[in-house]
């Protein structure tokens, strides 16, 4: 699968350390995917793949190979069962997790030593788990976030992919894709986009270009030397970033565009890389806003071509909330030709759980927040908090009218509107 297995300067004595941060059932099967790649390429990775977990007590659900009376009913810490069973028992039972997937209940435990940093859990906890991290990494590391949400506070919205690069001083990439985490364990066929554009430090190289996918050139990044190895960077909307990036030591195997399809192409997962970190984050936490309101007309029966409609509007607000906010290297085509834009909005409107939820909740009269407590056994929701997020924001801008969509879905889950207002809400933005 890849070509270089060396550093370019003929070395690459070190291997790449890689660290999961998150294990639900997203974290979970994308250490599955990694750890099976680490153990397939060991002149470029250590085979071992830290996996940090929230620390729960949980019991052995009958739905696992592993139960038995026993574990069914006396609750065990689940790094314990992780580790000896080899299968996250809450988060994705029943299936095998590769042994050298390592679960490990402290964050800093986890990444030490890591020069590769995997952010994948719900977008509210982020916060608190980088804190943990602050002091504890590489200063050379890279991260990728796998997090579908935007971070909202009183200075605007930003990327978590860029708010992590800050708190952590390193660079973070996003990969965001139509993966519904369940299918891909499954090891049933699917594709990913991954988006990683640093600034051209590390071993002087540039991510080479995709073909069909946008990517930066050296000329959309400026790279000031700040103090020996250490950078400062200006991104390629030509914000000045907090980070100041220290390059990856050329011992290790270069961390570019084909390492890290290298670190997650599968046979069942199909690996694009492209350099629009913006788009693939954002298509990855609208979307969520968009499959609620999806959710919500197939509740109500009213059958496939309301549900269409909802995609289209919803795809055109994703778009121009990415060109409004984001500024013009937002590429469309993120959204309208990659895994992570329309192909993600397409089976999270189908079989995702921020639909399911919310066309439960139309069904049975109930609030989306109780069929997430009551059905997802610990998973969370991320379509809620981030309609509710993102609505903060346009508030503060004076923009609500302009995305009605997304305005319409906050409505409802506040009681605000009905469904049943969806139609003519979304019909005022063209007129
Ligand atoms: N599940 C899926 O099919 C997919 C999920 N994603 C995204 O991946 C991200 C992670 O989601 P999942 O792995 O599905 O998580 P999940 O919703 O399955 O699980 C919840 C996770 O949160 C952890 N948690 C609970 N309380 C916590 C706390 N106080 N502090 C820190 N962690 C805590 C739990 O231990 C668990 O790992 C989300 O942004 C989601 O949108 C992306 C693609 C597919
Ligand atoms: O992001 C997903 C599929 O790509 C999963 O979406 P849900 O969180 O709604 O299940």
């Amino acid at each position: 699968m890849t070509s270089h297995s060396l550093a370019p300067n003929g070395l690459g004595e070190k291997k790449h350390k890689v660290t999961v941060i998150g294990s639900g059932n997203w974290g979970s099967t994308i250490s599955k995917i990694i750890a099976e790649n680490t153990r397939e390429y060991p002149d470029i990775f250590d085979e071992d793949v830290q996996m940090w977990v929230y620390e729960e007590e949980v019991t052995v659900p009958e739905s696992s190979p592993h139960y038995t009376p026993e574990l069914g009913e006396k609750p065990q810490k689940l790094t314990t069962l992780i580790n000896k069973y080899h299968e996250n028992v809450k988060y994705l039972p029943g299936i095998a997790l590769p042994k050298n997937v390592i679960a490990n209940p402290s964050a800093a435990d986890a990444a030490d030593g890591s020069t590769i940093l995997i952010f994948n859990l719900p977008h509210q906890f982020i916060g608190n788990v980088c804190k943990q991290l602050q002091g504890h990494i590489l200063p050379y590391a890279r991260g990728i976030s796998c997090i579908k949400g935007v971070n909202v506070s009183d200075k605007g919205v930003s990327l978590f992919s860029e708010w992590i690069g800050d708190s952590l001083g390193i660079y973070c990439g996003a990969l965001s894709g139509a993966n519904i985490a369940p299918e891909i364990a499954a090891e049933k066929w699917s594709e990913t986009t991954i988006a990683y554009d640093p600034p051209p430090l590390d071993h002087s190289r540039v991510p080479s270009p995709q073909s069909g996918s946008p990517t930066a050139s050296s000329a959309d990044l400026t790279v000031t030397p700040v103090n020996g190895a250490t950078f400062h960077h200006i991104d390629s909307r030509g914000r000045k970033s907090k980070t100041k990036l220290t390059p990856v030591p050329a011992e290790y195997p270069p961390l570019d565009h084909e390492t890290f399809k290298t670190l997650f192409h599968r046979p069942y997962f199909h690996v694009r890389m492209v350099s629009d970190v913006a788009g693939v984050s954002l298509s990855g936490a609208l979307k969520n806003i968009v499959a609620l309101a999806a959710g919500f007309v197939d509740g109500k029966g009213w059958g496939d071509n309301a549900k269409a409609a909802i995609m289209r509007v919803g795809l055109l607000e994703m778009v121009k909330f990415g060109k409004e906010f984001f500024g013009e290297t937002v590429h469309t085509g993120t959204f309208t030709e990659e895994s992570a834009g329309v192909a993600d909005l397409i089976t999270s409107c189908s079989g995702g759980r921020n639909f399911r939820c919310a066309k439960k909740a139309v069904e049975q009269g109930v609030s989306v927040e109780d069929v997430e407590q009551m059905d997802l056994n610990g998973q969370k929701l991320q379509g809620t908090s981030t309609a509710r997020e993102v609505n903060a924001f346009l508030k503060t801008k004076g923009k609500e009218e302009d995305y009605p969509l997304f305005t319409a879905v906050l409505g409802i889950l506040d009681g605000k509107y009905k469904v049943d207002d969806i139609p003519e809400l979304v019909a005022r933005a063209d007129s």
